[in-house]
């Protein structure tokens, strides 16, 4: 079965789930690209060689990029833009990423920063990647101080997750990216985490009906957000897209600080407990959602503790966090279940307190 999530920004866009979904390639590129570049990780070169037999006519790059995280620097960045530069890519012509978030990040901020912007396409063969990074336009590379400091919002012009893509994908990947799946469970559709409680082990099975699912419901979640708030201004008052970011402000210090050896699922699970804590400490939530928390995460073989650096040195690392304004630190919490919001300055004792909870 193929399911479509319409991703209703200014410039609408679907995004495909289902297996096999590659030949709805074709109807993508534009006819006016007469190049078109796939940038892909290394392991799911296949993929790649595939998606180009889709694209008769055109004269086709592979760019192969570094693994994971080595992808999202100015360095591999910069090779992009030769690469583009020698085979003379203009306006017209389109940028593929294929792979994990890592990969469609920077093949993103590729087609953002190229001649000020080309089209792209995310071809996303992580469930990570499916339910969260191919969707939504944030694009972008890490550097020194922090994660993703540098980006632009570039949205694709269309999405494709084929599910057969994941058969090879390693365990531990599939729980790094169902903590973006429990996540939206956590901030708007509760009914992810009661599938997700039932029958974890269905949710980790890439053959199951139950992921496709899951994903599919994932991206909705994703889907309306960004509708509502493409570019996290919040300008409507409500939270807005800053909802999806549930769990990062530690989770992004934790990975920056273990240098990204750490899964992003894994950091951002450590820090959805993180905030949980501070949301009950806070007043905001009871006990029974914060052990919801451990329970459901722990379910699918995520972290929920870590006690790898001292407090100081992630208070450090959540300060460049890009909710913090000024010298006021943000963090998205819940006030209920499904009930995303603000805590802003939170008192560094209670911040404290958290990070203890969550030090195992
Ligand atoms: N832009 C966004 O909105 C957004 C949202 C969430 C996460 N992210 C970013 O996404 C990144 C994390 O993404 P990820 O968890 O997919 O990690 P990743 O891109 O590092 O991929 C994980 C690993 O799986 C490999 N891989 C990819 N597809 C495979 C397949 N089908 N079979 C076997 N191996 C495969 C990759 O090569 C890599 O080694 C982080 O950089 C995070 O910041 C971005
Ligand atoms: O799409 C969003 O908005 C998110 O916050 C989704 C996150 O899961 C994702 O990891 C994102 O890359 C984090 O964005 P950042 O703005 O904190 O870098
Ligand atoms: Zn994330």
């Amino acid at each position: 079965m193929t399911r479509r999530v319409a991703v209703e920004t200014a410039q609408p866009y679907e995004v495909v789930v289902g297996h096999r979904v590659m030949a709805e390639l074709e109807s993508l590129v534009p006819e006016d690209a007469l190049r078109v570049a796939i940038i892909h990780a290394g392991p799911v070169l296949g993929v790649a060689e595939d998606l180009a037999q889709h694209l008769p006519g055109r004269e086709v790059l592979l760019i192969e990029a570094p693994d994971g995280e080595r992808a999202k620097t100015v360095e591999f960045l910069a090779h992009c833009w030769d690469q583009l530069g020698l085979r003379g890519f203009t306006r017209s012509d389109l940028v593929i990423g294929v792979g994990g978030g890592a990969t469609t990040d920077l093949a993103g901020f590729v087609a953002a920063s190229w001649l000020r912007g080309v089209r792209f396409v995310t071809v996303p063969t992580t469930v990570l990647g499916m339910v969260d990074a191919a969707v939504g336009g944030k694009t972008g590379i890490n550097v020194a101080a922090g994660k993703n400091l540098v980006g632009a919002f570039h949205e694709p012009v269309g999405v494709l997750c084929d599910l057969a893509t994941l058969a090879e994908l390693p365990q531990r990947e599939l729980r790094g990216g169902l903590a973006e799946v429990v996540k939206c469970g956590f901030i708007a559709d509760s009914s992810i985490l009661d599938d997700v409680e039932a029958t974890p082990e269905r949710a980790l099975d890439p053959a199951d009906d139950l992921l496709a699912d899951l994903v599919t419901r994932g991206i909705a979640v994703k889907a309306r957000t960004v509708a509502g708030d493409l570019r996290e201004t919040g300008a409507d008052g409500s939270i807005g897209r800053e909802a999806l970011n549930y769990g990062h402000t530690l989770g992004h210090a934790i990975e920056r600080h273990e240098k990204y050896t750490l899964r992003h699922g894994e950091a951002i699970s450590v820090g959805m407990v993180f905030v949980a804590e501070l949301a009950h400490r806070s007043g905001l939530i009871d006990e029974a959602l914060v052990a919801r928390h451990r329970a459901t995460l722990g379910l699918v073989g995520l972290p929920t503790s870590y006690d790898g650096a001292s407090f100081e040195e992630l208070l450090s690392g959540m300060r460049l966090d890009k909710k913090t304004r000024g010298d006021q630190l943000r963090f998205v919490v819940l006030d209920a279940l499904a009930s995303p919001r603000i805590l802003a300055g939170p008192d560094e004792d209670v911040l404290r307190a958290s990070w203890e909870a969550v030090r195992g």
